[in-house]
């Protein structure tokens, strides 16, 4: 009879490039998680040291030796407890995605992952190397014999099947796996055929918080070596996960592990967005964010988020009428801030739109009004709140969704101004389906008239999106296709769009990629968001 392993599980934000304040607060966890949970084993997130993805902070030789000195510092200081801790190894002309075990004052193991996911949201073939020798990295703890491998090594069956191979009967995977709806049930489908597999124990941790365009879930979870997978922790939850393995019969049993509530589609895209917004604002100095509510459903929802990640007395909502603007929309905005106790500002923008139309009137003569005169009014309300944030302070939230973003159904340096775009990867249809989700918690915070008016850019009468684009439920269902799924303008045909239709959508998409290459980052949500995972040129002669 082995006496069990005591592990405990760092699932905590360590935000990118803070190397000094990541190191601290390592060794100050290392040493909780040895006194105050008595762990015999402490793990922590893939490149937490750095944090992830560090992008080009990974080309930089100073960063590099920053992370080399900072581990050593972390190392010195572990004692009575083994620490397994993630960072970016530089030796010589290369680097490695690393992770080392540190125990009684040194380094005693470092592994170095061997698949590098270069695809999606990922390229960590442009950082790092493979180390052609390949070393399983096993340790003994107690006489319990822990491997290590790294996030995307354990997709592959080779990493795990030989560091089983040689020997261990647990295995830990620190992991920087970000949100994707629907991630989840194909990481627990992998974690249970990997133990299938070996008959091993495996600890998956992953990082948590929002990082620029991708917002990580933590999520993290643990298997017992007879395939039962354990419900996982709760996601966008920074916790301590505490956990005792027995090496006998490689099960696990929690110490201290909370779970999730609602794990629903809905209610993990709710947590993403609001996790990522509030990340954004936290990680770059904004404790209060600004909007334009409009008494549309864009602004409506980015109003009930920015209220639920940084509070209700740090949010301002302006609503800017012009002459087009019903007199419903002012009462819905005004509705929604009494709801949710948000300061409301009124700034109309009739009268600097008519110093501008004033100030072109000369040079534009008798020329018809067109979308010119359109966008005018958008970039006067984009001026106004640019205004108020460089006054007062604070982030202005955009609120364009993945449908305008999609086919450019937004004006550039109008309602595109702003620093983060919460719905920037929710289709208008989940946009609708996410408020009604909302609603379902606690109050109605999103008015039902605001769902059931038809979507409007109110910049000219009676002016309605159906107007100039195909109904969501069609142009969505066209996009998801050749966005999210790749498909070609023959597959979205074959499957019964109208053609005209199709080819109207998919021109939309291919001209605004500037526009969106101008945008404001977002929340990753799906499965292929715009930004850093689609990646497509502006001056591009493809068609198909
Ligand atoms: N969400 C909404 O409901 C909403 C809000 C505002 C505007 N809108 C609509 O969005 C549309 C915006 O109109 P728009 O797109 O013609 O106006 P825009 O001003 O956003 O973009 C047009 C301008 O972009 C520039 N441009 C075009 N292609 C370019 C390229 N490849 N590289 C660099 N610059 C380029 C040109 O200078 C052109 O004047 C309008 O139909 C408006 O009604 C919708
Ligand atoms: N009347 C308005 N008051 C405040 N903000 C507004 C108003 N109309 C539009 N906005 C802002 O612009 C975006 C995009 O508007 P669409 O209605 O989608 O064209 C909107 O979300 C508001 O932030
Ligand atoms: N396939 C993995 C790769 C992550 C990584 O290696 O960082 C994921 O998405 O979770
Ligand atoms: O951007 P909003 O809030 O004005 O929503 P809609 O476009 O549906 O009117």
């Amino acid at each position: 009879m082995s006496n069990p392993l005591r592990l405990a599980l760092a699932q905590f934000d360590f935000p990118v490039g803070a190397v000094h304040q990541n190191a601290e607060r390592i060794a100050q966890m290392i040493a909780q998680a040895r006194d105050e949970y008595g762990a015999d084993v402490v793990l922590f997130p893939e490149l937490a040291l750095s944090g992830y993805p560090p992008e080009d902070l990974l080309l930089r030789p100073g960063f590099l030796a920053d992370c080399e000195a900072a581990i050593h510092r972390i190392a010195a200081s572990t004692q009575g407890i083994v620490a397994v801790v993630g960072w970016p190894q530089a030796a010589g002309s290369v680097v490695y995605n690393a992770a080392s075990v540190l125990r009684d004052g040194h380094v005693s193991h470092t592994y170095r992952k061997r698949e590098l996911p270069n695809y999606a949201v990922f390229d960590e073939r442009r950082y790092f190397d493979v180390d052609p020798d390949r070393e399983d990295c096993v340790f003994d703890v107690d006489g319990v014999q822990v491997g290590l491998i790294i996030c995307e090594d354990l997709w592959f069956p080779e990493p795990l099947a030989s560091t089983v191979a040689g020997g261990a009967e647990l295995v830990l995977v620190p992991n920087a796996s970000p949100f994707e709806r629907d991630k989840h049930a194909e990481r627990d489908h992998l974690l249970a055929q990997r133990v299938q597999e070996t008959g091993v124990g495996l600890v998956y941790l992953n990082v948590v918080g929002g990082e620029d365009a991708l917002v990580f879930d933590g999520g993290s979870v643990v298997a017992d070596g007879d395939g039962t997978v354990h419900p996982a922790a709760a996601a966008f939850t920074d916790q301590w996960l505490v956990v005792d393995f027995d090496p006998d019969s490689r099960r696990f049993n929690a110490v201290e592990w909370m779970e999730d509530g609602d794990e629903s589609r809905d209610a993990l895209a709710w947590r993403a967005v609001v996790r990522g917004t509030r990340d954004y604002c936290r990680k770059n100095g904004f404790e209060k964010v600004w909007l334009g509510l409009s008494g549309g459903i864009d602004s409506s929802l980015v109003l009930a988020i920015a209220v639920d990640a940084i509070g209700a007395e740090n949010v301002t909502a302006v609503r800017m009428p012009s002459r087009y603007t019903a007199d419903l929309s002012n009462d819905l905005a005004e509705e929604q801030c009494r709801t949710q106790g948000v300061r409301l500002l009124t700034l109309p923008i009739e009268k600097p739109f008519e110093g501008y139309l004033d100030a072109l009137a000369e040079h534009f003569g008798d020329r018809p009004v067109d979308t010119t005169e359109e966008n005018l009014q958008s970039r006067t309300r984009g001026a106004l709140l640019m205004a108020m944030s460089n006054k007062f302070g604070g982030l202005l939230l955009t609120t364009g969704n993945k449908s305008e973003y999609a086919v450019g159904y937004a004006t550039i340096y109008g309602d595109m101004c702003g620093g983060y775009a919460p719905l920037k990867d929710l289709y208008k249809s989940e946009v609708f389906a996410l408020a009604r989700w909302r609603n379902t918690v606690g109050d109605e915070v999103i008015p039902q008239a605001v769902i059931d008016r038809p979507p409007s850019a109110e910049l000219r009468e009676n002016q309605k999106d159906q107007d100039s684009l195909p109904p969501y439920d069609v142009l969505d269902a066209i996009l998801l296709r050749y966005v999210d799924q790749e498909q070609s303008y023959d597959e979205i045909v074959a499957a019964g769009f109208d053609a005209a239709t199709v080819e109207r959508v998919l021109r939309l998409v291919r001209i605004s990629e500037w526009k969106r290459h101008q945008s404001a980052p977002g929340p990753k949500v799906s499965r292929r968001a715009f930004g850093r995972e689609r990646r497509y040129p502006i001056s591009n002669g493809y068609r198909g």
